[in-house]
């Protein structure tokens, strides 16, 4: 939810930069979802390939992981947070493709009982991730910021280019950095997966997930043009779509919905 013009008028909306990625390396055709609430999750979901959550400058309302409330002048955004993280467990228990990205990667943790940290550049030995929303030049706000190591026997490592590796950083990949929030406590059920060199986390996998379900901190929907491990990211989220997809026009189910949620969700199998 965006305010809008001159009485910042309510709106719903989604960077151009989702709606070109969805279109060109994923080839989806992307759905804008409103933040209509946890109705979204029952009525929509089945009829979706697959989930993509968006990054914003908005934050996950603390109350979501009994956090302390955020400093004064915080964005947040209830809206989104009462559609996206009741969407979430439903995408992840249905094994739906899952790419969370930044603000998507903070919902996913608390959507599954992690929880955030608020402030990282705060926090001892931590870097500044955040890039100043006031920054008007956007190849300076969506630049390269940091390296990231990457596990080499995960999820993300065997989606990237071959020889992603072999240059002179060795198993770390150059992101971009737009957040001033983190990963505090990992949800269970999320493996990390790739850290910046203060230790912060930069990308997770939903553990024991029956497909696609990944999520970064970073933003590669800025820089796929022109960086292959960005394109690399969206085009195996394609693939995992179009096989959902394949899946749905058949009639399947989504994959291993009671499984999924039996893993993932222990209290759901109570
Ligand atoms: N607000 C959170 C998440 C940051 C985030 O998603 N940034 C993206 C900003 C650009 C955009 O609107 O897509 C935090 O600060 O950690």
């Amino acid at each position: 939810m965006k305010g809008f013009g001159t009485f910042n008028t309510p709106n719903h909306a989604a960077s151009d930069s989702y709606v070109r990625v969805v279109l060109g390396p994923v080839r989806g055709l992307p759905v804008l979802l409103p933040a209509a609430g946890e109705c979204l999750a029952e009525e929509l979901l089945p009829r979706l390939d697959a989930l993509l959550l968006t990054g914003s400058r908005s934050n996950v309302w603390p109350r979501h992981y009994d956090g302390p409330p955020h400093a004064e002048g915080t964005p947040e955004d209830h809206a989104r947070d009462a559609t996206t993280l009741p969407l979430i467990r439903a995408a992840v228990a249905a094994g739906l493709p899952l790419l969370a990205i930044c603000r998507g990667m903070q919902e996913l943790n608390v959507a599954l009982g992690g929880t955030l940290d608020q402030r990282i550049q705060d926090l001892p030995g931590r870097m500044d991730h955040s890039t100043p929303s006031d920054q008007p030049y956007a190849p300076v706000r969506t630049a390269k910021a940091h390296l990231v190591r990457v596990d080499r026997g995960g999820f993300l490592a065997s989606l990237l280019p071959a020889g992603w590796d072999a240059g002179p950083c060795g198993a770390s990949i150059a992101v971009n950095s737009l957040h001033n929030q983190g990963i505090a406590r990992l949800a269970p059920g999320l493996v990390a997966e790739a850290w910046a060199p203060d230790g912060t986390i930069e990308a997770v996998r939903v553990g024991g997930a029956l497909g696609f379900a990944l999520g970064v901190q970073w933003h590669p929907e800025y820089d796929w043009e022109r960086d292959p491990n960005s394109r690399a990211i969206f085009e195996a989220f394609g693939r995992a779509v179009a096989a959902a997809a394949g899946r749905r026009q058949q009639g399947a189910a989504p994959v291993g919905i009671r499984a999924a949620e039996a893993a993932l969700l222990p209290q759901a199998a109570e």
